[in-house]
């Protein structure tokens, strides 16, 4: 009791800032019962991963010469498993095609505002549908649409019957409350598998969510198709966000792995990721992860799309991971590229729930 009294003296600064915020919210349980006592479901305190003492930057980012040792770690081509993945997609449209008597799957995509990485991926996203024979819907709204603009369109695609899936690309802009929005998303369109009773049943034993969330899938995906044993190992997730950290977790679980969920208040990261036998890099940080994070042997899955300068590339920047790839490359058993490793297969997964969504409308399956 005396230390939880003591020790709101010692949070930083920003994360008083953040108490404020979390106290006044009618999500903060036992609060204002406890007086001095943190709020029973925790801070929403920023993850930040910079400037820690526990942390050293990679020695390929220091220039340092690596090319003495001999990488060990096979290659997991997440592009071309996603692209078996979309061929299996494709056979199954012309099937429930000929089943319905021409009924194909649809997915209405809702971009806010103009991002252009999230103008990239909606683009992608058509593309990929167009592809593989599933019927795309688009609604581009305004970075200063008001939040009932948003909800207006998702209840049009709610009761549009051609709409089997709802996506709503994130991230939205500031002023939206996201978690209205995504509950606003019927739960047997929710592809994402980000409404609360999807990502509440991934959570809970003996529940079955109608989606699971499409990049951490791909994750487990990615390690099925590569014959990665899961079942018993220890994982380390690296991040704990809504989009992939936090469903990644569960899914490791389901699948009866040890999990350890490693985040930006984790002391020692690097000794903690080091007991892994499976890694999933989801942070944002480029090359966080150094090869002295790696468990010789260990799987890695890098999650992490991070734009770094690179005045020889043509946009001016490359593409890097969370992973130090030519560190942890020496060190892991197989490894996921950025680009063409995790990426690819979250647009896959998209196409697959979308499809699922619409058996199941079809009374194909349950
Ligand atoms: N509603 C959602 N929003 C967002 C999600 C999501 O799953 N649902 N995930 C990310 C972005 N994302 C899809 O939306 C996404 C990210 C990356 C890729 C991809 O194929 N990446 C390529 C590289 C692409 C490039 O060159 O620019 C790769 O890694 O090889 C696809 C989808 C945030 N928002």
């Amino acid at each position: 009791m005396g230390d939880r009294g003591n020790f709101k003296k010692n949070l930083r600064k920003d994360a008083r800032e953040d108490i404020k915020l979390t106290t006044s919210s009618s999500t903060d349980l036992h609060c204002s019962f406890h007086g001095a006592l943190p709020p029973l479901l925790g801070w929403n305190s920023p993850e930040i991963w910079r400037d820690r003492d526990d942390i050293q930057p990679c020695r390929a980012i220091l220039d340092e010469d690596l090319t003495k040792t001999e990488p060990t770690a096979a290659i997991i081509d997440g592009k071309m498993i996603a692209e078996k993945i979309r061929q299996e997609v494709t056979e199954e449209v012309t099937r429930l095609k000929s089943q319905t008597g021409g009924k194909v799957p649809g997915l209405a995509v809702v971009l806010v505002g103009s991002r252009k990485d999230s103008e990239t991926y909606v683009r992608s996203k058509k593309k990929a549908c167009k592809e593989v024979g599933i019927a795309s819907f688009g609604e581009d709204l305004p970075e200063s649409s008001s939040e009932e603009d948003v909800l207006a369109v998702v209840r049009k695609f709610n009761e549009d019957p051609s709409v089997h899936g709802i996506l709503i690309q994130l991230p939205l802009p500031k002023h939206m409350n996201e978690e209205k929005v995504l509950a606003a998303v019927s739960v047997e369109k929710d592809v994402d598998g980000f409404h609360p009773l999807n990502i509440g049943k991934l959570a809970m034993q003996g529940r079955t969510p109608l989606f699971v969330p499409c990049t951490p899938k791909g994750c487990i995906e990615l390690l099925l198709r590569s014959n990665v044993d899961i079942k018993g190992k220890h994982a380390v997730v690296i991040g704990r966000s809504n989009v992939v950290g936090t469903p990644a977790a569960m899914l490791l679980q389901r699948h009866q792995a040890t999990v350890t969920v490693v985040h930006s208040y984790t002391p020692n990261p690097a000794e903690v990721t080091r007991r892994a036998d499976i890694v999933i890099a989801a942070v944002g940080v480029a090359h966080l992860v150094g090869g002295d994070w790696i468990k010789p042997g260990a799987v890695v899955i890098d999650v992490g799309i991070n734009p770094i300068e690179d005045p020889s590339a043509k946009k001016g920047y490359r593409l890097v991971g969370d992973v130090c790839f030519k560190e942890a490359c020496m060190k892991a058993s197989a490894i996921t590229p950025v680009p063409g490793g995790v990426g690819p297969m979250t647009i896959a997964m998209l196409l697959s729930n979308t499809l699922d969504s619409a058996k199941r409308a079809y009374g194909l399956i349950n």
